[in-house]
């Protein structure tokens, strides 16, 4: 589905209430499955969350997690300590492309059998369950916090706990923060250092844990707010104190002139005068999920950037660093990429009518999505957005963004 874009107005005036988010849902889920007696409001309905939920629930022995990387990282971890059980668990294309060595030799270190089916280091994988009597483990933190939120998740469940040595720089760490929080709300605790993760063992307590709505997809709103002559939009159900790294949109988002306030369980993004930034200059390591849409709202408002941090973007969905480039030079963008950085130039005009394409990434399409208050914009494949946020394209028409499926 192509659909073209085109916006009725400059000044934006809204309410939406974001899905949960998708990372706390399915940590959640994991520990749900450990202790049944877990209950999750506001759970995401994003595909990657769905994806896991009927996986947890599934009787069959091939497990499909099409694109979700938490799903794929999450269950490899909680299948390989379920003794007696033997999944395949497998994904999309690209998912077969997505490394996963350094949760799978963790995993084997501690005794799990986990085999590649097809290439050496890449789903899919066999997992035949274990029962796990180590409780030490070292592992790479530079490539994917995913791995080690895995480790930590399912490191409750031993006898002894689990403690997981970090090599090298860690990468995303607000996820492993998040991952320890979310511990801590269900009775588990962990000593987190530098170089190190102590998981204790505890019973997972039974609980109702609220699911906080997801910034990522608040991102696209900011973003909108940023590119409008006026705005005023509500978003719900956000608090002040998230365990989401990319809360960091408040911040980010005050220099390209968006102010947030928080009341009640909503936050309320203003935009009443244009930015007098003229370069924007970040390390994206802890928000990678961010990147998209933080270059493309610099490009629309004319704006240079500098973002550095962003290695993990090439093993994401598609390789985003690449994706952001090509895309953008269509639409008239003067960009340079290396291995994990990106440098845009400002610029005065934006093509019209460009068709972007999103590699099968919803947040190439989502990000790419608020420039149609600039110019008319087509966006490829665009139903690629339900991996996170399935209402985005119906949450656009409240703001008089409207779109045309194309033939
Ligand atoms: O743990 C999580 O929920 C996530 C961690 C991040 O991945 P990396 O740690 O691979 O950067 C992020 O990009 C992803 O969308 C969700
Ligand atoms: C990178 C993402 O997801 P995952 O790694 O879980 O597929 C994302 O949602 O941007």
């Amino acid at each position: 589905m192509n659909l073209q874009l085109h916006s009725e107005t400059h000044d934006l005036s809204g309410k939406v209430k974001i899905t949960g988010s998708k990372s706390e849902s399915n940590r959640l889920l994991i520990l749900q499955a450990l202790q049944p007696l877990l209950t999750i409001d506001n759970i995401s309905n994003s595909d990657d969350t769905v994806v896991l939920k009927d996986a947890l629930k599934s009787q069959e022995s091939i497990i499909d997690i099409h694109h979700a990387g938490t799903a794929m990282r999450f269950l490899t971890a909680y299948y390989a300590v379920q003794p007696g059980k033997t999944v395949h668990l497998t994904g999309s294309g690209r998912m077969r492309q997505r490394p996963i060595s350094p949760l799978v030799d963790a995993l084997r270190t501690l005794g799990a059998k986990i085999e590649y089916e097809e290439n050496e280091g890449f789903p899919p994988l066999k997992i035949e369950g274990q029962k796990i009597s180590k409780q030490e483990v070292q592992i790479d933190a530079h490539i994917s916090s995913q791995y080690i939120s895995a480790l930590m998740l399912v490191g409750s469940s031993f006898p002894n706990g689990l403690k997981i040595h970090l090599n090298g720089k860690v990468t995303s760490l607000p996820y492993l923060k998040m991952t320890a929080q979310i511990l801590k709300k269900v009775g588990v605790e962990t000593i987190f250092e530098d170089t190190y993760i102590q998981v204790q063992s505890s019973r997972i307590e039974a609980k109702n844990i609220a699911v906080e709505s997801d910034w990522s997809s608040a991102s696209y709103f900011y973003s909108l707010a940023a590119l409008s002559a006026s705005a005023e939009i509500e978003l719900s159900t956000y608090h002040k104190s998230s365990l989401q790294g990319d809360s960091s949109l408040v911040s980010i988002y005050k220099q390209l002139g968006v102010n947030t306030t928080f009341k009640d369980n909503s936050i309320l993004l203003i935009k009443k005068e244009t930015t007098t930034l003229n370069e924007l200059r970040l390390d994206l390591n802890s928000s990678p999920d961010l990147a998209q849409t933080i270059v493309v709202t610099c490009f629309g408002l004319g704006i240079a950037c500098h973002i550095t941090g962003l290695h993990t973007l090439k093993i994401k969905e598609t390789d985003r660093l690449l994706a952001l480039e090509n895309e953008l030079t269509k639409l008239g963008a003067t960009i340079s990429v290396t291995n994990d950085s990106l440098s845009l130039a400002p610029s005065s005009q934006i093509h019209k009518n460009i068709a972007i394409k999103t590699y099968e990434d919803h947040r190439m399409a989502m990000a790419f999505a608020p420039l149609a208050l600039k110019v008319p914009i087509v966006i490829k494949n665009a139903e690629v957005v339900s991996k996170s946020f399935p209402d985005f394209w119906r949450n656009l028409e409240d703001f008089k963004i409207y779109h045309k499926i194309l033939p």
